[in-house]
């Protein structure tokens, strides 16, 4: 039976009668986006560590599901180490980083980041379950879902069970990439989620002496791929020594120039 009095899209969808998600009811959240690319490697776990950063820092309360559990990037990516999330039994209690973002993803709760999650795909998909019904996320503004690459069973899984009320699409310049990513375009669109748009992450290079931005990829015009897909542009990140060196130190202070792109990106979603 749905519980549509704590779930985040509560008046905002019309699938009450054959809802099937289950809302844990100590917890209180706002609104939930999922981050999705299709493509692997395209940078999605990052934009969304840069995303929940920078809500948190507009005060917002926000947390992050690590829904990739074959890959997990998002406890390095949010700077947190030597910190397991712990269950007594009827909840889990997510890890709480350093500028009190919320996170729960499985290497949180492996003895050895290095192990890897050899399940299969239902497996998968009830892990990820449990992370939104069984998590004691409390009051949050914003959960941000690090999707799992793809569009196979357990993006599907995520889609069905988690009333994400929105997805940004990350994307590269590039035609085989943004072929992809319209893939995941349509399979949100699919299942009744709005495409809040796209973030177009390693976009160009800036160099350093004369500040010109060179494009590295020689693909189809980003404007047109937006055209056809009926989306919009969130906002486009460099390829920057910046931005690598966060998946090393973990997110926390954004110069003023990548700072000022993610606000654009985050008042268009949030
Ligand atoms: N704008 C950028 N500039 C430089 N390096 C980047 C940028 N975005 C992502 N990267 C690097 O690219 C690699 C892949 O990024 P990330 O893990 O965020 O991608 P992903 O799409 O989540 O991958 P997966 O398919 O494993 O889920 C990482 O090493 C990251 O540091």
């Amino acid at each position: 039976m749905a519980d549509c009095n704590s779930c985040p899209s509560n008046g905002n969808c019309n699938s009450q009668e054959t809802c099937s998600i289950k809302n844990n009811p100590n917890n209180k959240i706002n609104k939930i986006i999922g981050v999705m690319s299709g493509k692997g490697g395209v940078g999605k776990s990052t934009v969304t560590a840069l995303i929940a950063n920078e809500l948190n820092k507009m005060g917002y309360k926000v947390g992050i599901l690590d829904a990739d559990i074959t890959g997990p990037s998002i406890p390095r990516l949010m700077g947190v180490k030597d910190i397991k999330a712990y269950s007594d039994g009827s909840n889990i209690y997510p890890v709480v980083n350093s500028n009190n973002i919320k996170i729960m993803s499985i290497n949180l709760m492996m003895a050895d980041e290095n192990e890897p999650v050899i399940w299969r795909g239902p497996m998968v998909g009830e892990v990820v379950k449990q992370f939104y019904t069984d998590v004691l996320w409390e009051e949050l503004d914003y959960l941000l879902i690090d999707m799992p690459p793809g569009t196979g069973d357990v993006a599907l899984t995520v889609m069905q069970s988690i009333p994400i009320s929105g997805v940004v699409m990350v994307s590269i310049p590039q035609d085989l990439v943004s072929m992809i990513v319209s893939k995941a375009v349509n399979m949100a669109k699919k299942m009744n989620i709005d495409v809040l748009g796209v973030v177009e992450n390693m976009s160009y290079i800036q160099c350093p002496d004369c500040s010109k931005k060179i494009k590295l990829f020689d693909g189809e015009d980003t404007d047109k791929f937006l055209e056809d897909m009926n989306l919009s542009l969130l906002g486009e990140l460099p390829m920057s020594k910046e931005i690598v060196d966060i998946t090393h130190k973990g997110v926390n202070e954004t110069s003023e120039e990548l700072d000022s792109i993610l606000k654009g990106i985050v008042n268009k979603v949030k």
